[in-house]
């Protein structure tokens, strides 16, 4: 099997099916005549038994997670043509797509040095079905929460269990860190297999373009797809509004590494899912109306996971080593957690969740100039935008116990003369916006809780 990224003409979309004896989705891909890649989803409560309504909600969810779980593959050599061999899809969905094969490769593209406007496009075809409304299905009052092992999920869910919400704790994958913290918060869970196909990881061998995939956009569409399966109500992300904002490159413009992670997928998506698989299954985001340190301050509350969870994408990889302790203490989210939580938690209590003092380490100043904006852009993680970072930098220069360690002290000394100090307050900050899509009745229970 060899894999020449340049000599590829087209991309294809080969089909996609589900067994509801097995619980298996099947998705196939290929490259021109090339052999099929198949990635297989399994959701768990086989055999499913739906009636018409519902199996078409599940074969139109299932064409979405086919045509958003194709990203992976296309981005291997991201030819000029995509082709979908056993369906057609209308205007609406084309567009959606290359909405999403834009800016969630938007990092991948910058990095490999690709332009992909006016590249991706998706056939849409006169045979798709005319434009009609999804039905109502008659859904439960149910929440499949996802949960992705760190602190945002964990705010979600304490937050739906405080308003009396029903809900299953969801995580796709193996990750053992995952399920840990699914099983301590006590409730139902669910955790959906997936396996991509093989080949990728060989072409990968053989020099595919590789980088950044919008992973949230393909577990979204995995979550609506077991949701229409299971008769769920809600897909529930944890999201912040701070994820909106991407990394400002000179010369470059804006590239967003969390692109799927922010507003405008959520917003486009979550309107897709409402207007073409079922009218009365909401996506959306608990934590949209929360700055990243909005966040991190509900996240102190409890220290019920403190033992449990990581914020650590180290922990994540599919192949290859994790690190030996829950959190590396180097990396971009491992600084930006830290930073975050410390303005709102009692200083032993951080410092025995990670192991060790990172704001007391010069060696972790680089990393903290790059989320501080300083001399650097913000890095290509998922972490909170600089003028979050350099607020609590601020706040902790003006607390004892802070104050002199190695960090922080520099910041003191070299960054924070050069700062305009109305900047640097917290307080607006943690102000909870009002752009989202959390049903309006939940969000009147829940704006008081999320306001202290
Ligand atoms: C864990 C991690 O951060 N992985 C990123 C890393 O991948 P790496 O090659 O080091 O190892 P693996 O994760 O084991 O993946 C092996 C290859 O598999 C391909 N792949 C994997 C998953 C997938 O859904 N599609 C794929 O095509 C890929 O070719 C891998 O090389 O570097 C990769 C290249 O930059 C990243 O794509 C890997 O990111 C994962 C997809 C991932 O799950 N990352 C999340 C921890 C993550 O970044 N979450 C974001 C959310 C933002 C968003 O939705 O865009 C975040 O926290 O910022
Ligand atoms: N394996 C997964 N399965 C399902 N959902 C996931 C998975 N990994 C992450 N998510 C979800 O994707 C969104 C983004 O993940 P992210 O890593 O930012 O959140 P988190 O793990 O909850 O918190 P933190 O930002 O502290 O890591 C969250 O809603 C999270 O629940």
């Amino acid at each position: 099997m060899t894999f020449d990224r340049d000599s590829i003409r087209a991309f294809r979309f080969v089909r996609c099916d589900f067994d509801p004896g097995t619980g298996i989705a099947r998705l196939v891909y290929a490259f021109d005549d090339g052999p099929e890649l198949v990635e297989t989803i399994t959701i768990p409560g086989a055999p499913f038994a739906l009636d018409g309504a519902r199996a078409q909600a599940a074969e139109k969810a299932l064409r979405s997670l086919h045509l958003i779980t194709g990203v992976s593959y296309y981005k291997a050599a991201v030819p000029a043509e995509i082709r979908i061999d056993s369906y057609g899809i209308d205007a609406d969905t084309a567009a959606l797509m290359e909405e999403l094969y834009l800016n969630g490769l938007g990092e991948f593209a910058y990095r490999n040095g690709l332009n992909l406007h006016g590249r991706i496009r998706f056939p849409a075809s006169d045979l798709a079905p005319a434009k009609a409304d999804a039905a109502s299905l008659g859904l439960r009052r149910h929440a499949l929460v996802a949960i992705g092992g760190g602190k945002d999920s964990l705010v979600s869910i304490e937050a739906l269990r405080a308003a009396g919400i029903e809900q299953t704790v969801t995580w796709v994958g193996g990750s053992q860190l995952i399920k840990a913290c699914a099983e301590r918060t006590g409730l139902p869970t669910l955790n959906i297999g997936r396996q991509l196909a093989p080949e990728l990881f060989e072409y990968n061998r053989q020099g595919a373009y590789n980088g950044h995939i919008p992973v949230t956009a393909i577990n979204s569409a995995i979550m609506v797809f077991a949701a229409a399966l299971l008769g769920a109500d809600q897909v529930v992300f944890s999201n912040e509004r701070s994820a909106s904002y991407g990394s400002l490159i000179e010369g470059t413009g804006e590239v967003n590494h969390q692109w799927s992670k922010g507003w405008a997928f959520e917003r486009d998506f979550g309107g897709y899912v409402q207007r073409r698989i079922a009218a009365d299954l909401s996506y959306y985001s608990l934590l949209r109306p929360l700055s990243e340190l909005a966040v991190a301050r509900q996240f102190a509350k409890t220290d019920r996971y403190d033992a449990h969870f990581s914020s650590c994408n180290r922990n994540f990889h599919l192949l290859g080593e994790r690190p030996a302790s829950r959190w590396c203490g180097v990396c971009p989210k491992c600084h930006f957690v830290f930073l975050a939580l410390a303005p709102f938690m009692p200083k032993p209590r951080l410092v025995a969740i990670f192991g060790r003092n990172l704001l007391d380490d010069a060696a972790q100043i680089p990393g903290y100039d790059a989320l501080l904006e300083f001399q650097n852009h913000k890095p290509f993680e998922c972490v909170g935008e600089g003028k979050e970072s350099r607020a609590a930098m601020a706040a902790l220069a003006q607390r004892p116990e802070w104050r002199e360690d190695a960090i922080v002290e520099r910041f003191r000394r070299e960054i924070q003369p050069q700062l305009q100090a109305s900047e640097l307050d917290i307080a607006p900050l943690l102000t909870i916006d009002d752009e989202h899509r959390v049903p309006p009745a939940l969000w009147d229970k829940l704006s008081a809780h999320f306001a202290t």
